[in-house]
């Protein structure tokens, strides 16, 4: 076996597999920095000289971050468990609290950058919090590596930033290469927000 494809997950297929990061010591700190920056990217309204002074930092600070740009599955962003959202900037900072074969638990606040209109979450932002839930009840389940086919979001009520609020998901049905997935957004006090429903279709040799 080449090194190359002992990094793949399964060998008729191309995805990494997966291995848990342990980030370095700022590396929670810059991650927490850039979702603050996203808060105030949305929420700024700035003199033009902000604009252009911010414009000059953010330009040096990509002119250091380059040179560092590595292959999924290298850098500690998506791999690092102790962080919110596994260290990656593309998911909610939400901490998984439960990982077992019954259910899979992640409990977190949806902030200013998620918001999408009269003070509450954008619509959109609930789908990736389900499918990110999907896609773990599946490995927590010990399900073969899937993919979500659909995905399908019931909007109860809406969900608003800044306030705890938690998803569950677990195995409804398998049947064959079919893993039918069902979840629960809610706020603390168990109001129910949104539920979904997924099918996650186990892959076929050389799917991608
Ligand atoms: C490694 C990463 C793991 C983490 C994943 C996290 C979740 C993700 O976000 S994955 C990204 C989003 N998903 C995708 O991009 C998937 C894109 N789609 C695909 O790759 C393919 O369509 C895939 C793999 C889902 C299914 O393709 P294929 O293997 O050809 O399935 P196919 O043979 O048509 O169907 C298998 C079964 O599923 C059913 N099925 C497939 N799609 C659907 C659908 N949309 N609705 C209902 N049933 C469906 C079929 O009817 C069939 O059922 P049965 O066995 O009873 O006849």
């Amino acid at each position: 076996m080449t090194e190359a494809d002992s990094e793949k997950v399964d060998l008729r297929s191309e995805i990494p597999r997966f291995k848990p990061a342990t980030p370095p010591a700022a590396f929670g700190e810059f991650v927490e920095n850039m979702r603050r920056l996203q808060d105030l990217a949305v929420s700024i309204d700035a003199p033009d000289e902000v604009y252009a002074a911010a414009q000059e930092k953010t330009a040096e600070l990509i002119e250091l971050l380059a040179p560092f740009e590595a292959r999924e599955g290298k850098g500690p962003a998506n791999r690092s468990m102790q962080l919110p959202g596994r260290g990656s900037l593309l998911m909610p900072p939400w901490k998984v609290e439960k990982f077992d074969e019954e259910s899979v638990v992640a409990t977190g606040v949806l902030r200013r950058y998620h918001l999408g209109g009269g003070g509450v979450a954008h619509g959109g932002v609930l789908p990736l919090i389900f499918d990110d839930n999907f896609g773990m009840v599946v490995y927590a389940a010990k399900r073969p590596i899937s993919r979500t086919a659909y995905l399908h979001v019931n909007y109860r009520k809406v969900t608003p930033l800044n306030v705890p609020l938690a998803i569950e998901g677990k195995v409804d049905r398998v049947d064959g290469r079919k893993t039918f997935i069902t979840a629960r957004l809610t706020e603390e006090d168990g109001t129910l927000l949104a539920d979904g429903e997924g099918l996650m279709v186990q892959l076929l040799p050389g799917q991608p």
